[in-house]
């Protein structure tokens, strides 16, 4: 089969390296002499260790990246998205679009399935998702994910044309709690490095590990999702990657925030992003999410840590659950 992937970024990279086992890859970008030197040199910027074999075709041509081509698969920056997509649907011929980023739409409030959905309207699409760092990926370690698509039939049939003998994947067929998982574990992942980054300590960490977890289940069940889809690979697996490792951007971001660090802009942090997204959802619905609501002061510059941390901790005295 033929799968092309949008985004030559390193999740896009990484899915290509994975993929070409299986298939012929053709990864589009947009940035025509980035493309050009990763198609001479076979190497990408963003995976120096990583050599793109002769099946991958590395372009800046859309329409011959997409002309016949199986799947669709887009790893596409999520606040980005949206607009690229827009442009490229019309090259599409009713393949599966099978999205691959993480976040919450500032301008849509849309997760990373529903921003397909709204704009590929009359076509298949699903959303591969799940704790995964690209590196690992492109390095051949072992990998499990969600693939999750409104139809079982078609998120089985994916799984089967996808998997690889590295890239274990599940299906699931509750795209939207699959989509909430993985953006809102993002904005729990940059308090957890802040946390860790002003010196508050591990215990601070688990807290707030499991209390983000709390606050994804009230917004995602409250959004249609299943609350198992939480407690599986997109939701708590994710949860638990990103907030400890510090291969994560977005638990990087955290941590330059806790030291009162400058952090460089062009690296990608959805959870920036998304947590600003979802302030006006979660008061207009009235979802009670603390952590997020101080991590998008945090982002927006309108709070220090202390302040974070002093709000946290001075909110009434409650029951667990
Ligand atoms: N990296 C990882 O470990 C993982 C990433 N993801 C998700 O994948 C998505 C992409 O992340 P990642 O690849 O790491 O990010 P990177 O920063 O490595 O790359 C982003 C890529 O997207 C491209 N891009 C940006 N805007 C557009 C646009 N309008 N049209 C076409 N291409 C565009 C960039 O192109 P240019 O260079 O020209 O700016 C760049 O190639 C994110 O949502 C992330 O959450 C998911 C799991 C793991
Ligand atoms: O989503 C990821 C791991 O599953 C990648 O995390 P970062 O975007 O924080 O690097």
């Amino acid at each position: 089969m033929t799968v092309c992937i949008l985004g030559a970024g390193a999740f896009g990279t990484a899915l290509a390296v994975a993929l070409s086992d299986r298939h012929d890859v053709r990864l589009w970008g947009r940035d025509g002499a980035a493309l050009r030197e990763m198609a001479q040199s076979r190497k990408s910027p963003r995976l120096p260790d990583v050599t793109l074999v002769e099946n991958i075709t590395v372009t800046c041509d859309a329409k011959m990246a997409l002309q016949g081509a199986d799947f669709i698969l887009s790893a596409i920056p999520l606040q980005a998205t949206h607009a690229a997509l827009s442009e490229l649907v019309p090259l599409f011929a009713g393949q599966p679009l099978i999205g691959c980023s993480k976040g919450v739409d500032l301008t849509t409030g849309l997760g990373g399935y529903s921003v397909l959905r709204s704009v590929y309207v009359a076509g298949p699409s699903g959303l591969l998702t799940g704790p995964s760092f690209a590196a690992d990926i492109a390095g051949g370690l072992p990998t499990a994910l969600t693939l999750a698509a409104a139809a079982q039939e078609d998120a089985g049939a994916w799984q089967a044309a996808l998997s690889t003998e590295t890239l274990r994947l599940y299906t699931s067929s509750d795209p939207i709690g699959a989509e909430l998982g993985g953006a809102l574990k993002n904005v729990i992942a940059i308090a957890c490095g802040a946390t860790i980054g002003a010196g508050l300590g591990q215990s601070a960490r688990a807290a707030l590990i499991t209390r983000g977890q709390a606050e994804i289940m009230r917004y995602a069940v409250k959004l249609g999702a299943q609350p198992e889809t939480l407690a599986g690979l997109s939701g708590f697996g994710d949860l638990c990657l990103t907030c400890t490792s510090q291969k994560s951007r977005n638990y990087q971001f955290g941590l330059a925030l806790g030291r009162g660090q400058a952090f460089d802009k062009a690296v990608t942090v959805e959870g920036r992003a998304t947590a600003l997204a979802l302030l006006p959802i979660m008061e207009r619905l009235d979802i009670d999410m603390p952590i997020t609501k101080a991590v998008a002061g945090l982002c927006s510059g309108a709070i220090t840590v202390s302040q974070a941390l002093a709000a946290l901790m001075a909110r009434p005295l409650r029951k667990e659950l």
